[in-house]
């Protein structure tokens, strides 16, 4: 197994920036995938965010198992985390507005009884490389750009971009590294494209991939790769081989596994979740 490494420098980089935005703002959106909530955290974040009310938000729930969604919703909660499941692709502002209400009701309640009701929650957005930053600030903000200090000689002000009636979200999402010390926690990350291609062997992943879904939805491994009962029985190896064949690539896995792990990524096997919520925390 190829060690997956990540980058200290780049961490200590990341964190600090986004600690210095923090001040800015009143809330954080916190955005992990939910087929590996747990795996797409930065762990180091949530020791940041000790002083900021903050909300969970699982990205590409359209590919998650929706089951699994809705457990990891109830963990978080039940942590005290707020939580919300979104497809990014598709905005979802009232569900993140309803959680941001509820999240900074005395605060807002507050500014109400000052007479204080124009005034935005400021927002930003936090989330590894690929999580769905962008496209999430995309439809939330939809075309309603705001853009601010942006004359020669002038400072460069933070630019905010209004979202919906409640949000002004501040125009870069925080960019934060995964911790992968843990060979399993990088696997799932590379399996799902949330980090480089070249920082794995495509095998390994492939592996497990296969297994993962040898494990929890067998039905459609076979159908998509048409498999008889007996080539379901093989080993990983084996079957990884049988498949390279089938798939008229002779002896050339890597290309098999190419394609195995591209599949996967694009739900060609159906929806999946990588890791579900340790027991107890339900
Ligand atoms: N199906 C699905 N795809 C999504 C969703 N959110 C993002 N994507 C896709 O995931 C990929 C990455 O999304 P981005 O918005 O670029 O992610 P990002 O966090 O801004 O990535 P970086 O710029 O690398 O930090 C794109 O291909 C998106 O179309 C989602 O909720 N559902």
């Amino acid at each position: 197994m190829t060690v997956i490494q990540w980058f200290p420098g780049h961490m200590a980089k990341a964190l600090r920036l986004v600690k210095e935005k923090l001040n800015l703002v009143d809330i954080v959106l916190e955005l992990v995938d939910a087929r590996l909530p747990e795996s797409s955290r930065n762990p180091q974040l949530e020791q940041l965010l000790e002083t900021k009310p903050h909300i969970m938000v699982l990205t590409k729930k359209d590919m998650a198992d929706p089951n699994v969604t809705a457990r990891w919703l109830r963990y978080y909660e039940s942590k005290g985390i707020p939580a919300v499941a979104v497809d990014s692709q598709h905005g979802q502002l009232s569900a993140i507005e309803k959680k941001i209400n509820v999240v900074l009701k005395d605060k807002l309640a507050l500014r109400e009884s000052k007479g204080i009701i124009q005034q935005r929650v400021k927002v930003m957005c936090i989330g590894i490389p690929n999580v769905g930053k962008s496209t999430l600030l995309n439809h939330l903000v939809n075309k309603n750009v705001a853009i601010t200090g942006n004359r020669p000689g002038v400072t460069k002000a933070q630019q905010w971009l209004k979202a919906g009636k409640l949000m002004s979200l501040l125009d870069t999402p925080g960019i934060l590294w995964p911790k992968f010390e843990d060979q399993e926690i990088g696997k799932r990350l590379a399996l799902t494209g949330a980090i480089k291609d070249s920082l794995y062997a495509k095998d390994d992943i492939a592996l497990y991939g296969l297994e993962h879904f040898k494990q929890t939805n067998p039905k459609a491994l076979q159908e998509k790769y048409k498999l008889t009962d007996e080539q379901m029985q093989l080993s990983n190896v084996d079957l990884l081989l049988e498949l390279t064949k089938k798939m008229g690539f002779k002896e050339d896995y890597d290309r098999a596994s190419e394609r195995i792990i591209f599949d996967i990524r694009q739900s060609k096997l159906g929806r999946y979740t990588l890791e579900i919520p340790q027991l107890g925390g339900e």
